[in-house]
């Protein structure tokens, strides 16, 4: 996968450095402050109809760098014949944003004063170092207030923005959030990105950092070859369990999603649709069943159940050797040191899923999610996908990638089961963990995205099959 400076997603030392190579390559830090203020702006002032009938833009500036790209905001919006003031919460601190006040031609005027259309959020951005104290929570809360929307730049004031925690007690909530340079984690982890509806990138010409996270993007597919038959276009097998639903749904989203062939293994297969080859499997016929060189992917883990029965069809799939994704009880049964060599295998954990596999393989629980799922990854030596409404992606590599905001729709029962078929079939047709988990959880959101408000999970593993076909 080719990845552009546009999709990286660096930490605040990332992003310095990033910056730093700029200046070194012979762009200042004044003409970066205009490169990202003034591209700011540009969101801004398109945000702002009211600003251009005299019911302006307010910004609010503190004393570092981020408060210097609110002055150059602020010229940029007086110059275009915007209405606009400033709001200086402190004297500007570093000598490129005085370089910018200086160049600011509008007024400055006490927060008392400033009512309008839009504040625009300079008071800290990626230096916030420490929790707002009380007075300039107020001072931001009160501002907010007092006018119709608010855009964060950079991040919102009181945001974390390497692990998207709150620094501080309650913020303002954004119309749009517009990252300088770079995406940053925080535009991809809760609670920091619940506080904006919309968040854009102002480019600054940092080049990518190989080094980096990404967001995970729009996958590029293509049709079947001509000469294609349904083994070579990957047979994937579902091991059903106690909870024969699950499964079918997982087999139903695979099935969808590009697979030649989605088998079900079950005990009982009462109850499988005509276009699912169901096979009824005994614990004791499983391995024969798995024994197919034929299989190019195995899901386990979707309604299997945790009891004993549960625990020897995992081993059987464990055993087979074959590129596996475990979901649900599955990832409830894995255990240290028994399960530390996963290579190859994609998990699933939500929320409780992952706190439980911490608590089995002694891993910490107290850092941010990223960090939590590269431990775990390293841990089993597979591909992790942290789910929830900030899904990291984190491989035994140290590879690491940021799924973009999905549909709060998905938060209903059996959407686990989808991305875990989705993750299956391209598993089968990639053969490489990696990929078919970032391809797996784009297509996941898209179909979210095409299912509109209120789907079930059936609803939403039948709109995989349009959201593969924009990826064709
Ligand atoms: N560098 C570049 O080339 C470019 C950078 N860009 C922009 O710069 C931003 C980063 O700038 P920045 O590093 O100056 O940090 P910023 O958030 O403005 O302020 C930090 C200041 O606040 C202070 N402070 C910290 N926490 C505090 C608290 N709770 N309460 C009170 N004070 C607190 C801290 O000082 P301290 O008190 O810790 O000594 C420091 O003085 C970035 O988000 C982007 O907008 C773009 O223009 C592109 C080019
Ligand atoms: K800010």
């Amino acid at each position: 996968m080719i990845f552009a400076a546009a999709d990286q997603v660096l930490t605040v030392s990332q992003m310095v450095a990033a910056e730093e190579r700029l200046m070194t390559a012979g762009t200042d830090v004044h003409e970066l402050m205009q490169r990202a203020g003034r591209g700011a702006a540009k969101y801004v002032w398109r945000t702002s109809a009211g600003a251009r009938q005299g019911y302006g833009v307010t910004v609010l500036c503190g004393p570092g760098n981020n408060g210097g790209d609110g002055y150059v905001i602020a010229e940029a919006i007086r110059e275009r014949g915007g209405t606009v003031q400033v709001v200086a919460a402190r004297d500007p601190g570093t000598d490129a944003a005085k370089r910018a006040a200086s160049l600011y031609r509008g007024p400055i005027v006490g927060a008392v004063h400033a009512r309008g259309g839009i504040l625009v959020d300079c008071l800290f951005g990626s230096g916030l170092n420490r929790p707002l104290s009380d007075e300039f929570e107020a001072l931001l809360s009160g501002l907010a207030a007092r006018h119709d929307r608010a855009i964060a730049i950079d991040v919102p004031s009181g945001i974390d923005s390497d692990t998207g925690a709150l620094l501080a007690g309650k913020l303002p909530h954004y119309a749009l959030c517009i990252a300088l340079g770079a995406w940053k984690r925080a535009h991809f982890l809760m609670p920091a990105m619940a506080c904006w509806d919309l968040a854009r990138l102002v480019d600054i010409g940092a080049a990518r950092d190989v080094a980096s996270a990404i967001a995970v993007g729009k996958p590029v597919l293509s049709a079947p070859a001509r000469d294609a038959h349904k083994y070579r276009r990957g047979l994937v097998v579902v091991i059903g369990g106690a909870m024969p639903g699950a499964a079918l749904l997982a087999s139903r989203a695979a099935a969808h999603c590009g697979a030649g062939y989605v088998k079900l293994v079950a005990r009982d297969v009462a109850g499988a649709p005509d276009w699912l080859v169901a096979h009824e499997t005994g614990d004791g016929d499983l391995a024969a069943a798995l024994a197919d060189d034929r299989i190019a992917a195995l899901l386990v883990g979707p309604g299997l159940g945790r009891d004993d029965n549960a625990r020897a069809r995992l081993n059987a799939g464990l055993e087979s050797g074959r590129h596996l994704v475990i979901d649900a009880d599955g990832l409830m049964l894995l255990e240290a040191p028994a399960h530390t060599s996963l290579s190859g295998a994609i998990l699933t954990p939500h929320y409780g899923e992952m706190l439980w596999l911490e608590r089995h393989f002694g891993l910490a629980t107290d850092a941010a999610k990223p960090a939590r799922a590269l431990a775990l990854a390293e841990a089993t030596g597979a591909v992790v996908v942290a789910k929830g409404p900030d899904t990291v992606i984190a491989g035994p590599g140290g590879q690491l990638s940021f799924a973009s905001s999905a549909p709060s729709w998905l938060s209903v029962a059996g959407t686990g089961d989808v991305l875990a078929g989705l993750c299956a079939a391209r598993l089968a047709v990639t053969v490489d963990a990696w990929t078919a988990a970032n391809e797996a959880v784009w297509l996941h959101a898209e179909a979210a995205r095409r299912a509109g408000p209120a789907f079930h999970a059936g609803d939403l593993a039948d709109a995989i099959r349009p959201a593969l076909e924009s990826c064709l």
